[in-house]
């Protein structure tokens, strides 16, 4: 059952509402392509970051990182407050130059924004003085534009919301459009900087359904920032840690998906890594040291990067 943990949570509450009846019809469909007719899902990106580095006067943020992701992967970053994740997230997009090292992108070096990453963060934003639609539209060029767009709405379980305007919307809701807006370009990275932080603990553990489900019919190579150890469990193959402008921990999650907190497995690895997250940085070992290899878990395999 994929919604044994969104049932659980409602339960507590109260019956299952409405909206979580339908969603949970929405993610119980095959996993097929559901893209627009007639396209097919994109092949991941391969990203690659070699001795990248970041600084802003005189602060570093980044510091001479490494790391492969291959394609179709899904890697997610967590950290303290500052310690460069949004930075590292956008010197993947090509928002901002890196100091130090190059960004890769299927061996290319990087050199500004490409059409096939796209970018969702916590603020939906949205264009207020155009329909849903036209949000989703945007950008979208050939006579089929619109049809695409509605073939996103209807992937983000939105279909019949085509005509409505943005403020009517709920936020849980605004963030689905954002990803209809990223998915309809059949992006080969997708970029999710904190994008569920604002969302109630429902609405997020919807969207992390939603997210994985849409990840895997696409294709896609998929690189999230968040705060949240839980959030980063239940999505990822790997889950970075910065710390000390390195990569401090890279855990392999090898919990088979769809994921659910209630198995002991997946309290034990957030229990652990959430406490690696939380240990002092002047405690913490070294990049070299600071691998899964010092917190043996027989579930999950890890490497240094
Ligand atoms: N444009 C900028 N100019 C100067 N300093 C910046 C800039 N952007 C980020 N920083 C600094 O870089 C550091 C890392 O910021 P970043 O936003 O990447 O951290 P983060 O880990 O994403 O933080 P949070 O989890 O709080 O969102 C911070 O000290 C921040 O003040």
């Amino acid at each position: 059952m994929i919604l044994t943990e969104l049932d659980g949570a409602a339960l507590r509450v109260g019956a299952l509402p409405e909206h979580v009846l339908r969603l949970r019809a929405e993610l119980e469909q095959p996993d097929v392509w559901t893209g627009p007719p007639g396209s097919q899902p994109a092949t991941g990106l391969t990203v690659e970051l070699h001795g990248l580095g970041k600084t802003y006067g005189a602060r570093r943020v980044l510091d001479a990182i490494d790391l492969t992701i291959t394609p179709g992967e899904f890697v997610v970053i967590v950290g303290r407050s500052g310690c460069g994740k949004s930075t590292l997230l956008r010197l993947v997009a090509g928002l901002e130059p890196a100091t130090q090292g190059r960004v890769t992108l299927d061996g290319l070096p990087l050199d500004g924004h490409r059409d096939d990453a796209r970018l969702m963060f916590q603020d939906a934003r949205l264009l207020p003085w155009k329909s849903v639609l036209d949000n989703v539209a945007l950008g979208l060029t050939g006579h089929d534009a619109r049809e695409r767009a509605r073939a996103a709405l209807a992937e983000v379980g939105l279909a019949d919301r085509a005509g409505e305007w943005p403020a009517r919307l709920s936020g849980g809701q605004r963030q689905r459009v954002a990803l209809a807006r990223a998915l309809v370009h059949a992006p080969r990275l997708l970029l999710l900087d904190e994008p569920l932080g604002a969302l109630d603990a429902l609405t997020r553990i919807e969207m992390q359904q939603l997210i994985e489900r849409l990840w895997r019919q696409h294709g896609c190579t998929a690189l999230l920032v968040t705060h949240d150890v839980s959030e980063a469990i239940a999505l990822a193959d790997r889950v970075l840690l910065i710390e000390d402008h390195r990569i401090a921990l890279d855990e392999r999650i090898a919990l088979p998906r769809p994921r659910s907190r209630g198995q002991a497995a997946f309290a034990a690895l957030e229990a652990r890594v959430l406490d690696r997250v939380l240990r002092e940085p002047a405690r913490a070992a070294t990049p070299s040291t600071a691998t899964a290899r010092s917190y043996p878990n027989p579930a999950c395999s890890s490497a240094s990067a």
